[in-house]
């Protein structure tokens, strides 16, 4: 489960992707589908790996090492769980930043079971030293462990079961090519469209046992940011407000209300994606602003607006980082009710420009 080191908790924020807290990752649980059948979007992704599997089960084989790469809520875990289950294999969880030392991932390695799938959160988190043993873990089904030390140390080869490794991570780019290059399947999994989140939400609501009607499950829908986990998460406030406030069954007003108090608005933006947005356009006309002018603005650290709201922004076009600091699209000045001054910068022509050293999406 990936984090943000910004110093700010996901569980202050409804709409990121991060899980937040224990509790949620209980109801998470229940809300997982079991099946690829019930794994809803990502058809292309859901297709190839059906076709991995099966293939291999018809030969008997444990199939190809598996990496799975997108954002945090996205449904990489889900995925996994899927994997074991579609194999009939036991599943073992671990994660890269739990896996400090060589001998840490060995023990895992070694006592895995014939076929067993072994899923790794967050792998481009795991210290070098073990990075290598995966290494050949995954090629031969092989580990070297060390015994002694100094000049006297020994390696002593052991052969480990035939496993599937299933990798996760939000970084594919982070990943050694060496590592990347042994997994046989590649899924890119991409934010769900707005159809496919209404689908969710229903699913979720059935199984939550909450009255949602379709306006109001398509409402929350788009207010997703492409993402399960918020739209779960989303879900189940608004069914809070329709318990306390109007009776129980969530419609597309009461939704909109409880939004509205949630402070997410039509797009997914919450209350610090408008404060910046709203900064950039009211106090340095749509930019262009740098940075830590923008952050100091809105009484944030820089990493904070860098990590947690750019990111959306861009993806949403509302904001673009060009070498002479950020810059406010023509969509941000409607998004927020605003008219753009005259010299507003004719953002378009800059889109495509990062500013150097600030970092990636
Ligand atoms: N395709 C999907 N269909 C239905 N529910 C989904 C789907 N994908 C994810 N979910 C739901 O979203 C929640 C988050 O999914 P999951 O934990 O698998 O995400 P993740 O990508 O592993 O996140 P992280 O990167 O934080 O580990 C789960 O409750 C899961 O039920």
């Amino acid at each position: 489960m990936s984090g943000h080191d910004d110093g700010r908790g996901a569980e202050e924020r409804l709409v990121s992707g991060d899980a937040a807290s224990p509790e949620e990752e209980v109801i998470e649980a229940a809300l997982r589908p079991k099946q690829l059948d019930d794994f809803i979007g990502q058809d292309r992704v859901r297709e190839q790996l059906s076709l991995v599997l099966h293939s291999a089960l018809r030969r008997g084989r444990t199939p190809d090492h598996v990496l799975l790469s997108g954002g945090p809520g996205l449904g990489k875990t889900t995925l996994a769980m899927i994997i074991a289950a579609e194999l009939g294999r036991p599943l073992r969880i671990s994660s890269g930043p739990a896996i400090e030392r060589a001998g840490d991932l060995a023990a895992i390695l070694s006592t895995l079971s014939e076929g067993e799938v072994l899923f790794l959160d967050e792998i481009h988190r795991m210290a070098r030293p073990a990075e290598e043993m995966l290494y050949m873990a995954m090629e031969d089904f092989r580990v070297d462990v060390v015994v002694g030390k100094g000049p006297g140390a020994t390696a002593i080869p052991l052969d480990i079961a035939p496993f599937t490794l299933v990798g996760a991570t939000t970084r594919a780019g982070m990943l050694p090519g060496p590592l990347r290059d042994r997994f046989g399947f590649v899924a890119h999994m991409d934010f769900y469209g707005p159809a496919e989140l209404e689908v969710i939400v229903q699913r979720s609501a059935r199984l939550l046992d909450v009255r949602i009607d379709d306006d109001a499950a398509a409402e929350v829908a788009g207010r997703s940011r492409g993402t399960p986990r918020i739209a779960n998460r989303l879900l189940r406030r608004v069914r809070d407000f329709a318990e306390v406030r109007t009776g129980g069954e969530v419609t597309r007003d009461s939704a909109r209300a409880a939004l509205k108090l949630y402070e997410v608005d039509e797009r997914g933006l919450d209350r610090l994606d408008r404060a910046v947005l709203g900064s950039l356009l009211r106090k340095f006309g749509g930019g262009p602003v740098g940075l830590s002018t923008l952050a100091v603005s809105v009484g944030e650290e820089p990493e904070t607006v860098e990590v947690v709201a750019e990111p959306f922004l861009v993806r949403q076009g509302l904001l673009a980082r060009t070498p002479r600091g950020r810059i406010a699209t023509p969509a941000a000045w409607a998004h927020l009710g605003l008219t753009a001054p005259p010299t507003a910068p004719l953002a378009g022509a800059l889109f495509d420009l990062d500013e150097p050293g600030t970092g990636t999406d």
